[in-house]
């Protein structure tokens, strides 16, 4: 059984999921069409949150939420916190600010001159790292992210993201040691939209049908 300060944090996530959806829609972040993930999977929506830094307020609270799961799930003492390029780098940036926790940042690629570096920023030999991202799908980017980071002398075992697409990156984040926290999973923000008539139902039938057949692999 959960203690009662688990119980209050599930029923604050519940809420925190709710506000997001409400931003995510408010903002037009949530795409319908055919789209071509990183992994190569293709799918028939899109959640582009690279455009929270065009909305300053939202930027901020989106940056508390993240705060707030990692104060209730992670802890915060001694941390670092890790953006991933392009979309968790704004994102990790106000999480920085407004938790006080230092920023690295890790690139995709080395950079091929100046000083070659994949990571940038302060990072020592032992560091706790936690790895934010906009969003998980595969987990692929987190990954690889975290060997870098791991490579480099930093200790991962967390990773925060706004949302969970629910597509294995949870199963395979963990099968590196990684632990995937999510505001919010693609599958809650879903049933509070149709619930409230937030998005068109034919909308909320793609996106169940496309999790069904993802999970069905
Ligand atoms: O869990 P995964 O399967 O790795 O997918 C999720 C990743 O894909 C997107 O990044 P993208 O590669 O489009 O790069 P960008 O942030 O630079 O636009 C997103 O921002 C995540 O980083
Ligand atoms: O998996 C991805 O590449 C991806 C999915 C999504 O919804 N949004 C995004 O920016 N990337």
């Amino acid at each position: 059984m959960y203690g009662l300060e688990t119980k209050l944090w599930i029923e604050k996530k519940s809420v925190l999921g709710k506000e997001l959806a409400t931003i995510l829609v408010g903002l037009g972040a949530l795409r319908f069409g055919d789209f071509t993930l990183t992994s190569g999977r293709r799918s028939p929506y899109y959640i582009d949150l690279r455009l929270l830094p065009s909305y300053p307020s939202a930027l901020e609270r989106i940056a508390d939420m993240y705060v707030a799961v990692m104060e209730n799930e992670i802890g915060m003492s001694r941390l670092k916190v890790a953006g991933i390029p392009t979309a968790g780098l704004p994102l990790a940036t106000a999480v920085s600010l407004r938790a006080r926790l230092p920023l690295i940042y890790v690139r995709e690629t080395p950079k091929l001159h100046g000083e070659m570096k994949m990571i940038e920023g302060v990072l020592s030999e032992g560091d706790e790292v936690v790895l934010i991202d906009d969003l998980a799908t595969t987990g692929g980017s987190l990954l690889k992210a975290a060997s870098a980071v791991r490579a480099s002398g930093g200790h991962v075992s967390h990773a925060v993201v706004l949302i969970d697409r629910e597509e294995g990156g949870s199963e395979n984040l963990a099968s590196a040691g990684i632990e995937l926290h999510a505001v919010s999973r693609i599958s809650d923000l879903l049933s509070w939209l149709e619930a409230v008539g937030g998005i068109p139902v034919d909308k909320v039938d793609t996106i169940k049908e496309y999790l069904k057949e993802v999970r069905s692999k």
